[in-house]
């Protein structure tokens, strides 16, 4: 099956199906580093606070998840119904969330979670939260919870003890036939397992110790059909509280793109035909954790090339290997496809080229760098950071010199 993906968003790329991995983005023509092959806005959107947070409420808009300049009321909205619970940033984003992310029916059931004894895990919490936006969704928006549904993800696996739980407490308390009649045990075990495979996280900026938290977690349909790869030919880029001066800013500033919505660029040239990969979590992961977290939320095993390498090595030896590497003044770009496996020992480690090229150097970031998208066909030589939004020069070595940062933020 081949299919051209129904969004406007959807730039030189077809959705095919390849065995042993699903759907899958290939490019139809051949893409320059940089370019833009999606944007993509989410069909549901949620906090990714717990319902009963330990530390104050958020600081930020329900329903565009931008900072509140004050969040104190009456500079920001409160919802009408259920007060400082949720807090809106403008009249219009408050009269749009009570019509679709905040109706009448969300707000009485969070309410009824809330008051609920308390669920015993921030995580239950949040996708007691999703459950409630989901489930919303098919009130509102049936055709878009038809597309969550058709998501990859928890095909014909029995539901799990958080899903009964689950399951059983929110229909105990939310008003509606539809909701109960609607949605069986299966559902909301399919709702999660899809949720836990698809679903990206807005990220909160680098806290004062350099950690980072997910402010709210979306489904974005088209973005969905990308597949993993650990060393990724793209990544995405999102511009909640953009305040760079990358492309993402430039996109947000010109109103050709939205807080919540998500841009993903190539970042080397791709040959047509070849498949377009993100990598679902920073790439500087080990490969033993990267298995993990790919078979537990994603249900597969990654066999991609970096992965066939590394089954054989030992934890010390892939530190030692990307220590060795960073040295390593031989390696070369691949026409086709930006990375090269070098010659003899150099072809042990075909991801060193990667880290030193496409991977952010600034302190506890893993960012992935992707190329500015090309003017009028050339090529970019500034690289943006995908996480923490820095902008760097690209030296002809392949190498990200500190000392060419454009912007520290
Ligand atoms: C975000 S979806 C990607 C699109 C998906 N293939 C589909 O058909 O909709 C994530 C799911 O795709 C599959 N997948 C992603 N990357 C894969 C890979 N490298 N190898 C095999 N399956 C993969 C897994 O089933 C995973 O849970």
């Amino acid at each position: 099956m081949s299919t051209t993906a129904d969004h406007g968003g959807v730039q030189n790329t077809t959705v095919t199906q390849i065995q042993g991995r699903g759907r899958a983005v290939i490019a139809s023509k051949p893409l320059k580093a940089g370019e833009i092959v999606l944007k993509d806005s989410p069909i549901l959107l949620y906090s990714a606070l717990p319902l009963n947070p330990r530390r104050g409420g958020a600081v930020y808009c329900f329903h565009c998840f931008k900072t509140l300049p004050n969040p104190n009321p009456p500079s920001a909205l409160p919802c009408p119904l259920c007060s400082s619970s949720a807090l809106f940033c403008s009249p219009a984003c408050l009269s749009a969330a009570l019509q679709s992310s905040h109706t009448p029916w969300t707000c009485q059931t969070l309410t009824r979670l809330r008051n609920s004894p308390p669920l015993r895990t921030e995580e239950l919490q949040v996708q007691a939260r999703f459950l409630v936006a989901a489930y919303n969704l098919s009130r509102v928006s049936p055709p878009d919870f038809q597309r969550v549904l058709g998501l990859d993800g928890g095909s014909g696996c029995p539901p799990d003890a958080d899903a009964v739980f689950l399951h059983s407490l929110i229909i105990s308390i939310c008003d509606g036939e539809q909701v109960m009649s609607f949605f069986t045990v299966e559902v909301t075990a399919a709702l999660l397992a899809k949720d836990r495979a698809n679903a990206f996280g807005l990220m909160e900026p680098f806290g004062d110790k350099g950690e980072r938290s997910v402010r709210a977690y979306g489904i974005y349909p088209n973005a969905s059909f990308f597949n993993h790869d650990c060393l990724p030919n793209a990544c995405r880029f999102d511009y909640v509280d953009c305040n760079t001066s990358g492309a993402a800013a430039a996109a947000a500033a010109n109103g050709s793109i939205c807080n919540t919505d998500v841009v993903v660029r190539v970042i080397h040239d791709v040959p047509q035909g070849r498949e377009i990969c993100l990598s679902y979590f920073p790439v500087n992961l080990k490969y033993s954790e990267r298995q993990r977290r790919l078979k537990e939320d994603y249900g597969f095993t990654c066999t991609c090339d970096r992965c066939n390498v590394e089954v054989n090595w030992s934890d010390n030896e892939e530190e030692e290997a990307v220590a060795m590497e960073e040295d390593n003044d031989e390696l070369m770009v691949d026409e086709d496809d930006g990375v090269k496996e070098g010659e003899g020992e150099e072809s042990d480690f075909p991801h060193a080229y990667f880290f030193l090229r496409y991977m952010c150097n600034r302190e506890n970031c893993w960012g992935t760098l992707a190329p500015l998208p090309p003017s009028n066909g050339t090529p970019s030589s500034v690289m943006e950071c995908n996480v923490c939004g820095n902008l760097k020069k690209n030296d002809d070595e392949g190498g990200m010199d500190g000392d060419d940062a454009l912007e520290e933020e």
